[in-house]
């Protein structure tokens, strides 16, 4: 497919069979050549929506088309990649790096599943950008965590996917490793992908997204990072969910005077006093450091 890519989600309603709705007339729509994020609390809708773009579940009401045509005929065509997060794959099944990264080119092979030479190389070259290549012999269950994200990802190149859904992928990754995966998501938005990653790493969003999907059950907001990525809006999607840290003064950047405030879902973030130890070391020490602190403001 040469034309350029348009991701259309349209009032979508997603209700499970136990009568659940997960997800309520969500609707965006992305363009060629775009990392969008998407950004919730657990049980916003995330995987749920990743679903409905992959055809896995059928929307109550709404539609999701890829250039003007429903989610079967890109399927079918091999069009959309995904990056599942590491708790949906079963680690213990007997496959080889090689083996996983092979099943990207399932869809281009016949029923017999003989790679040719052309699937092979492309599995190299998928390995080799993801620098798995040393490991392909290797089972599965025996890399860990950033390795095993890796070739998933090295799957999704060997298919050649072109909307690449990525299911948390920087989760239990170390930094290095999520540089890497970012710098291959750039590339592929060069080259013209549409990439919809789920994170709750909300500070590395504005460094590589150029979108955002804030999503709770439905879509809040969504447009440019720098319009999405609003106090209001984060608070909005987030609720008491987000820890805020407020600093009268600040090693990130040169202090120009203003107060300097810090939001975040990581769990549990260091905080390091102005004597340099630790401020706390407990969840609940810092909730009642906190306290202190408000009523000291009070
Ligand atoms: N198969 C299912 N049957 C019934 N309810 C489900 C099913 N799958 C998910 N849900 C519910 O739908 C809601 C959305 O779940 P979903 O997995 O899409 O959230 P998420 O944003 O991906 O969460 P997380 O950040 O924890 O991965 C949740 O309340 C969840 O309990």
């Amino acid at each position: 497919m040469n034309e350029p890519l348009r991701l259309v989600v349209d009032d979508v309603s997603v209700a499970y069979a136990n009568g659940h709705l997960a997800l309520r007339d969500a609707s965006f729509q992305l363009g060629a050549g775009t990392i969008c994020a998407l950004v919730g609390v657990n049980g916003s809708g995330k995987s749920t929506l990743f679903k409905s773009i992959m055809g896995f579940v059928k929307p109550k009401s709404g539609s999701v088309k890829i250039n003007g045509r429903p989610v079967r005929a890109a399927l079918k065509e091999h069009i959309v990649a995904y990056v599942p997060q590491a708790e949906e794959v079963d680690w213990q099944f007997p496959v080889s790096v090689w083996d996983v990264a092979m099943m990207g080119r399932y869809g281009a092979m016949n029923f017999l599943r003989i790679p040719r030479a052309e699937d092979k190389a492309k599995v190299e070259e998928s390995l080799r950008r993801v620098s798995m290549w040393e490991f392909k012999d290797r089972q599965i269950g025996e890399l860990s965590g950033g390795q095993k994200k890796r070739v998933f990802l090295a799957r999704a190149l060997a298919q050649g996917g072109r909307v690449i859904l990525l299911d948390e992928p920087f989760t239990g990754v170390d930094v290095k490793t999520e540089e890497a995966i970012i710098q291959l998501l750039r590339e592929l938005r060069t080259a013209g992908c549409i990439i919809l990653v789920s994170t709750h790493n909300l500070g590395s969003v504005p460094e590589f997204c150029d979108q955002v999907v804030l999503i709770n059950r439905t879509v809040l907001a969504y447009g440019p990072t720098c319009d999405v990525f609003t106090e209001q809006n984060l608070a909005a999607a987030f609720g008491g969910v987000l820890r805020q840290f407020q600093f009268e003064e600040s090693t990130i950047q040169d202090h120009d005077g203003r107060t300097v405030r810090v939001l975040t879902d990581d769990e549990r973030p260091l905080v390091f006093g102005k004597d340099g130890h630790l401020e706390y070391k407990d969840r609940q020490e810092h909730g009642e450091l906190l306290k202190k602190r408000r009523e000291e403001h009070e």
